[in-house]
C-alpha cells in the first residue's frame, strides 16, 4: 500500500516533529536521501556534471544541500538561481563544498529567448553534457503555473539529462496533480515523510516517474487523503472447500439493448471470470440470444418489451436471485432503460451502475436521483469523465485536469460510492477517502474495456467485497490483465490489445494475487 498526504497535514505533522530536533535536522534527511538516489543514478560521481534548479523556498534548500554532498563526492555541479531569494544556508553549504553558482541576473540573460519562444542558443550551451538535473524549483509550497524564469528554465533542459524532482515535479500541484502549464518531466521524485496524493494522480503522476519515499522520521500523520493499493493488497475472496455456487455469490448483468450488444458480451465475460459462482443476465431477446451463444453458462431472461406509455417497473424477480446487480453497459438511455436503473437501484443489493446507466441517472430531476440513491446497500457508480461531467455538470477538461476534487465532489454529494475512469482511476467513498490504481496503461484506451471493468467489479459486489475495494481491486485487475494482454512475455514490446484481449487475461491477473 502506498500512502498520500495532503499539504496541510505534511506541514503539520512537519512542524510537530521540527519542534523536538535541533534546527535543520529534517532538511538535512532530505537531502542526504536525494543525494543518495542521484548517486545511486549517476552510478560514477566523479567527474559526472550535475545541474540544481533552486527555487526561493526550503526546496530549493533541499536540492542545495544535496548538491554539496554530491559536489563534496566529486561531482560537478553547478546551481541555477530562478529566484532571488534564495536558502542562504543551503547556498552557503553549496559554495563551500566548491559548487558553482548561476546567479539569477546570469540565468536571465540565459534564458532570454531567442528566436521565438524557443530557448536561447547560449541557454542550450550553458546546460549542454549535463547527466542530472535535480529539480527543487517548487515542492509542496507550489501554486499555480510555474512564474518567472521558472518555466523558462524548464523548457531549457537538456533532453538526454536525467531529472531528480526534489519531493514533487515542480509545476505539480502537490494536492491533486494538476499541471497548470508547464512541469518538469522526472524520471524519479524523491519524496519525503509520505507521498503527495499528485504523485499518484494524472497529469501529476505522469510526471512523477518512478517514487522513491524517503523516511525523514514523520509521525501522527492523520489518515491519508489517498491511498493506492499494492497488489498484495488485493485480496477477492477465495471459494472455500465446501462452498457451491450460489454461496460464491450471484451476479445479476442487465445490459445491451437495441443498438449495442457488444457491451453485454464483455460485461458478462468479465463477470463470468470474476470469480462469482454464477452469472445471470436479462435483456431484450436479441442480447439474450448472442449472450446464450457466446457464454452458455450464464442464466439468462429475456425481458418483455413494455408497450409504449407502460411504465410498470420491470419484474427483477423473474431473473431470479443476485447478490449484486450490475446496470448499464449498452443499455440505451430511452425508457426503457431508465425503467431497468430504477428497477435495480430498488433492489435491497449491492448494484454497479456504469455506461448508459450513468446517463440515465444524469438525466433524472435531482431530487428522484437522490431518493433512487439513498439505498442501504452498497452503490458503486463507474462514470468515465464524459459521464461524470454529465453528473455533476462540470466540463469535462475540468474533471480531467482536478480528478480528485471531482471524485470525491461526486462521492460525498451523491452519497455513493464513485469509480472515476481514466490515465488514472479513482475510486472515492462518500467519506472523503480516495483509492488510486497504479495498474492503469494507456494501452486500456481501447472501446470495450470499460464494460470489462462493469462485469469484474460486479463479480467482486457479488462475493460481499465492499463498494470502494470493489472498485479498487478490479481497476488493479484490469490494468494488470491489460498489461498481460499488451506485452505477454517481458522484453518484448507492447502491441495493441482489444477489450477482449484483457478479458482473456483476466485469469492470469487473478493468478498474479498469490
Ligand atoms: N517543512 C519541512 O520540515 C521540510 C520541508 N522540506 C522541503 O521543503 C519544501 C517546502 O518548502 P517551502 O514551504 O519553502 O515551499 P517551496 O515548495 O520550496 O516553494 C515555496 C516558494 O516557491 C514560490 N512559488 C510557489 N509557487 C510558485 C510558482 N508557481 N512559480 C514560481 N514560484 C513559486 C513561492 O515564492 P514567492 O513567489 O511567494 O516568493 C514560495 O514561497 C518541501 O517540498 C520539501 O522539499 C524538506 O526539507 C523536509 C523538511
Ligand atoms: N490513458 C489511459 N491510461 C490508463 N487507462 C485508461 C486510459 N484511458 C482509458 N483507460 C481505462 O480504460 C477503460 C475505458 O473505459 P470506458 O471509458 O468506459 O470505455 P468503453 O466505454 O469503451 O468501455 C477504463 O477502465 C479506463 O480507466
Ligand atoms: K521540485
Amino acid at each position: 500500500m502506498r500512502y498520500a498526504h495532503a499539504v496541510d497535514e505534511v506541514r503539520a505533522a512537519e512542524a510537530a516533529l521540527m519542534a523536538r530536533l535541533p534546527e535543520g535536522t529534517l532538511m538535512q534527511r532530505a537531502a542526504a536521501g536525494l543525494a543518495a538516489v542521484c548517486a545511486q543514478l549517476l552510478g560514477g560521481l566523479y567527474g559526472s556534471r550535475v545541474l540544481l534548479l533552486v527555487g526561493s523556498g526550503d526546496n530549493g534548500g533541499d536540492a542545495l544541500y544535496a548538491g554539496a554532498r554530491l559536489a563534496r563526492r566529486g561531482a560537478h555541479v553547478t546551481a541555477a538561481l530562478a529566484a532571488q531569494k534564495t536558502h542562504p544556508e543551503g547556498l552557503a553549504d553549496f559554495r563551500a563544498a566548491g559548487g558553482r553558482v548561476l546567479d539569477y541576473a546570469r540565468l536571465e540573460s540565459l534564458l532570454s529567448p531567442g528566436e521565438g519562444s524557443a530557448p536561447s542558443s547560449a541557454a542550450r550551451r550553458a546546460f549542454e553534457g549535463t547527466d542530472l538535473v535535480i529539480d527543487g524549483l517548487t515542492g509542496i509550497g507550489g501554486r499555480g503555473a510555474l512564474r518567472g524564469l521558472y518555466g523558462a528554465l524548464v523548457r531549457a533542459l537538456p533532453e538526454e539529462a536525467a531529472v531528480v524532482a526534489c519531493d514533487i515535479p515542480s509545476g505539480v500541484d502537490a494536492d491533486t496533480g494538476e499541471v497548470a502549464d508547464t512541469a518538469v518531466r522526472a524520471d524519479v521524485t524523491v519524496t519525503f515523510g509520505t507521498l503527495k496524493p499528485g504523485l499518484l494522480i494524472d497529469p501529476g503522476a505522469a510526471h512523477a516517474g518512478v517514487v522513491e519515499l524517503v523516511d525523514i522520521g514523520l509521525t501522527g500523520l492523520p489518515e491519508p487523503a489517498v491511498i493506492a493499493p499494492a497488489t498484495a493488497d488485493v485480496r477477492p475472496p477465495r471459494p472455500e472447500a465446501e462452498t457451491d455456487k450460489y454461496r460464491r455469490g450471484v451476479v445479476g448483468v442487465i445490459a445491451g439493448g437495441a443498438r449495442f450488444t457488444g457491451a453485454a458480451l464483455l460485461s458478462v465475460g468479465a463477470a463470468l471470470r470474476g470469480g462469482a459462482g454464477m452469472v445471470r443476465f436479462a435483456s431484450a431477446a436479441r442480447v439474450v440470444a448472442l449472450v446464450d451463444a457466446r457464454w452458455p453458462e450464464t442464466v439468462t431472461t429475456v425481458l418483455p418489451e413494455a408497450a409504449p406509455g407502460d411504465d410498470t417497473e420491470p419484474d427483477l424477480d423473474a431473473v431470479g436471485r443476485v447478490q449484486a446487480w450490475v446496470v448499464g453497459p449498452g443499455l440505451g438511455v430511452d425508457a426503457r432503460g431508465e425503467r431497468l436503473v430504477k428497477a435495480t437501484l430498488r433492489s435491497e443489493v449491492p448494484v454497479l451502475v456504469d455506461a448508459d446507466g450513468l446517463t440515465v441517472l444524469a438525466g433524472l430531476p435531482a431530487g428522484v436521483r437522490r431518493a433512487l440513491l439513498d439505498r442501504r446497500a452498497p452503490t458503486l457508480l463507474t462514470p468515465h469523465a464524459g459521464e461524470l461531467s454529465r453528473l455533476l455538470n462540470v466540463g469535462r477538461d475540468q474533471i480531467e485536469a482536478r480528478r480528485l476534487v471531482h471524485v470525491r465532489a461526486a462521492a460525498a454529494g451523491l452519497g455513493v460510492t464513485v469509480l472515476l475512469k481514466g490515465s488514472t482511476t479513482l475510486v472515492a467513498d462518500p467519506g472523503g477517502q480516495v483509492r488510486a490504481n497504479l495498474t492503469g496503461t494507456p494501452w486500456l484506451a481501447t472501446a470495450g474495456s470499460g464494460d470489462v471493468l462493469s462485469g469484474l467489479a460486479g463479480a467482486l459486489l457479488a462475493q460481499g467485497v465492499d463498494a470502494a475495494d470493489a472498485g479498487a481491486w478490479a481497476a488493479h485487475l484490469h490494468g494488470l490483465a491489460a498489461r498481460i494482454a499488451a506485452a505477454p512475455r517481458r522484453g518484448l514490446a507492447p502491441a495493441p490489445i482489444t477489450a477482449e484481449d484483457v478479458l482473456a487475461a483476466l485469469p492470469e491477473a487473478f493468478a498474479q494475487l498469490s
